[in-house]
């Protein structure tokens, strides 16, 4: 897997990924996800220039003008919940892009902090073929991303795979390196060392998913 970490370079990057962090600023929720949907510009943007083009004609009012356009067949897939946000915003950049969403949950076991994670909803063109980008806000454990690929591969197989998040852990990026295709590619804005007992990354931003759209029960 070649693992794009966009952050690494001081952009304006740096202060949609701050206020996402931010305690005091997080907690408003429309701008959490509004920060998430401008950290997801930049990583789609970033993503691009890895796709392939063709030469494509535009006619303007005055003349013609050959134009380089992404020729990928690009599926953004997205898991919910907290990636509805980043979702969108990819979807503002890729807005030809057919979608796909899968649900992916922590339940809790009940033996201590143990949790397993829960895929029971997936809707999906056909992936034969096209460039697949797979988008979570938050790379932890790893485990919801390789539980929705797990998901998706009845649905054919992509020529490309593209990960996206907004922060990961240096566990959680281990363990999907070794877990996807070596031609995959993962595009991320912020990577944080650890995970504390409860597969929370540290010291990450928090919970993705309340802090864009409230707090959920456990069950
Ligand atoms: O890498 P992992 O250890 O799998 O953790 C990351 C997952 O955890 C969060 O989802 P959560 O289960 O909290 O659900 P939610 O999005 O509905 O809040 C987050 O949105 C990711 O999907
Ligand atoms: O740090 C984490 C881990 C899982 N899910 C989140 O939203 N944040």
């Amino acid at each position: 897997m070649q693992i794009h970490h966009i952050g690494a370079q001081a952009s304006l990057l740096n202060r949609f990924i701050a206020e996402a962090r931010d305690i005091k600023i997080q907690s408003d929720r429309m701008r959490f996800r509004t920060n998430i949907q401008r950290i997801a510009h930049i990583l789609g943007y970033e993503l691009s220039k890895a796709l392939s083009y063709r030469n494509t004609t535009v006619t303007t009012p005055l003349g013609e003008k050959e134009i380089p356009l992404i020729q990928n067949k690009v599926v953004i897939c997205s898991i919910l919940r907290a990636g509805i946000a980043f979702h969108n915003g990819l979807l503002d950049y890729f807005d030809g892009a057919e979608n796909a969403f899968v649900s992916a949950y922590r339940h809790h076991t009940g033996h201590g902090d143990d949790f397993e994670i829960l895929v029971e909803y997936l809707s999906s063109p056909s992936l034969q073929g096209k460039t697949l980008l797979l988008a979570d806000p938050m790379l932890a454990t790893g485990r919801s991303f390789m539980a929705a690929y797990d998901a998706l591969k009845k649905m054919g197989t992509p020529s490309e795979i593209h990960l996206l998040a907004v922060v990961g852990s240096t566990p959680g990026i281990a363990a999907v390196e070794a877990y996807f295709p070596e031609d995959s590619h993962l595009w991320i804005a912020a990577m944080d060392d650890r995970l504390n007992e409860k597969g929370y990354i540290i010291p990450g931003l928090g919970d993705a998913g309340d802090l864009a759209y409230g707090p959920k029960l456990q069950h």
